[in-house]
């Protein structure tokens, strides 16, 4: 029996090695992790996070030929094949700081195999890496010249949170980049063999090390991109009355642009988009390259600035102050259908309001108020750490109040701010909402959601995203 070993039981290595035990039933499939209340909640009814559809694989296979567990070395040392799935932040300290990736706990975990191994093993790079990881990876294995051969495979992830069981069922492509030799192929052959379980052999792609490496950050560049474009129209739609939804599926229906990744919103979140541009153009400035740095730079400064904009929609609208005013924050999670707040534009957006001394009550239907806290202290970046290595008591912060209703959440405020398009925020009683609001009462939505007609029938003076400006924000002055 093939054995499989992940190192790593986050977000990618729990759900993927989960879809590989469900369809592989002849592999055995250990999920390991240094965090201890991590692989708990994996071994538990109450999974360390919340996606779709992932409690029933678990279910199917757990304790059948899907095991999660902390014995990191002995489960390693096992296995045929290891997957490194671990975190890569962006670096706070050092060369390369608030740019390029850390890569401590991917050398740790290359250390510690190298160190337990006594037989040959194909390692495979889940995580997303810098391009030329593989080559570190490679020296650090061989280290120990202890006779043991290592064949590395880049083999990067596109599972998007929130649909990680479908895209891992019918993935648009798994790609696996391996040496140019025989053994290198032979590695290739051998994953490729796994994935052929159930994915069509015409969406296995199979490259170089480099290409594959690389194509991870080029897709996240690519997605990202589509959104700082979209947002960067929704500023220009509302200086001119255009519509950026209109806009949009307009633009969208040329074929060779597409519809998806279109959605003006307030900003992307998440643990990736931004960490992985950050990294790509520290490559690219390591290659003497700063014209593309430049570039691809700008992806995430107009991030930054579609955020900023929100904030000062928000603050200029409501007299030009917010300070001592409640304002209702809908949503905390970076998207739909997710607990993770890594990287959520909420962040920032709490952030911004709070400079202006706003109150917030925050409501989110899957993060609770010790992450919510946690979040609004943390550090930049440092999010991104194993959770040990985060603070763990959460900050008290007087001017924030999380509660577990929306209805709570916007009582009694002067403004109700949408940052997660949860669809139960689609379905909320707006009437009643405006009726327990102070008045005049505002709605910012920051992700299109909300039917911006109906919100000023009921009296709402309403902002929504790229969209025609209510005459009462088209009358202020405001710099954006
Ligand atoms: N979250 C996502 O949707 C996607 C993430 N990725 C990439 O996958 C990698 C992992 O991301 P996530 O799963 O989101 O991170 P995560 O933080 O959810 O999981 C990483 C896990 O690795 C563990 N870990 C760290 N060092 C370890 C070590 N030396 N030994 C054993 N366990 C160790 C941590 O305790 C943590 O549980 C990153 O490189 C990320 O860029 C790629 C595609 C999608
Ligand atoms: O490397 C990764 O981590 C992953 O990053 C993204 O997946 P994810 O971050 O989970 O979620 P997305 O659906 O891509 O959304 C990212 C952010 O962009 C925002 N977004 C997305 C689409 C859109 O049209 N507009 C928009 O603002 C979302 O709300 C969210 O904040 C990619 O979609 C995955 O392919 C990739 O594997």
């Amino acid at each position: 029996m093939v054995k499989i070993c992940c190192i790593g039981a986050g977000y990618v290595g729990g759900p993927t090695m989960a879809m590989i035990a469900l369809k592989c039933p002849d592999i055995q499939v250990v999920v390991v992790d240094i965090s201890k209340p991590r692989i708990a909640a994996w071994n538990s009814d109450e999974l360390p996070i919340y996606e779709p559809g992932l409690d029933e694989v678990v279910k199917a296979c757990r304790d059948k030929n899907l095991f999660f567990s902390t014995e990191v070395e002995k489960h390693v040392a096992e296995a045929d094949i290891v997957f490194v799935s671990v975190n890569t932040p962006t670096k706070t300290r050092g060369l390369g700081a608030g740019k390029a990736a850390d890569l401590t706990y991917w050398e740790s975990a290359a250390r510690m195999i190298a160190d337990v191994s006594k037989s040959d093993k194909i390692v495979v790079e889940k995580s997303t890496v810098p391009v030329k990881t593989a080559e570190a990876i490679e020296k650090i294995l061989t280290h120990n010249n202890n006779g043991i051969h290592f064949q590395i495979l880049s083999n990067p992830e596109f599972l998007a949170e929130g649909t990680a069981i479908e895209d891992l069922a019918k993935p648009d492509r798994v790609l696996i980049g391996g040496r140019e030799t025989p053994e290198g192929q032979k590695a290739v052959a051998a994953l490729k063999a796994v994935y052929a379980h159930w994915v069509p052999e015409d969406r296995i792609l199979t490259t170089n090390l480099w290409s594959a490496e690389l194509s991870k950050l080029a897709a996240n560049a690519f997605l990202a991109q589509r959104i700082s474009s979209i947002n960067a129209m929704s500023a220009l739609c509302e200086s001119t009355g255009a519509n950026v939804s209109e806009v949009a599926y307009a633009v969208g229906k040329d074929s060779r642009i597409g519809p998806k990744f279109l959605n003006a919103s307030v900003g992307f979140g998440g643990s990736c988009f931004q960490k992985d541009i950050l990294n790509l153009v520290y490559i690219c400035e390591c290659n003497g390259l700063p014209d593309v740095a430049h570039y691809w730079k700008q992806v995430v400064q107009i991030n930054d600035y579609q955020k900023t904009r929100f904030v000062k929609r928000v603050v200029s609208s409501m007299f030009n102050t917010v300070s001592g005013k409640k304002i209702a924050i809908l949503g905390f999670a970076f998207k739909k259908d997710t607990g993770d707040t890594r990287e959520t534009p909420a962040i920032d957006v709490c952030h911004g309001l709070l400079g202006d001394k706003a109150l917030l009550s925050i409501y989110d239907p899957q993060v609770t108020e010790d992450q919510i806290k946690r979040d609004l202290a943390m550090n930049k970046f440092d999010w991104d750490h194993p959770q040990h290595l985060q603070p763990q008591s959460p900050t008290a912060f007087k001017q924030v109040s999380v509660v577990w209703d929306a209805y709570e959440a916007t009582k009694d405020a002067h403004g109700v701010c949408i940052i997660t398009e949860w669809e139960e925020f689609k379905k909320l009683d707006y009437q009643r909402i405006y009726d327990n609001m102070q008045k005049p009462a505002f709605i910012f939505d920051g992700r299109n959601v909300l039917n911006v007609q109906a919100l000023r029938k009921i009296g709402f003076i309403v902002y929504s995203i790229g969209k025609p400006l209510d005459p009462w924000v088209k009358d202020l002055q405001v710099s954006i």
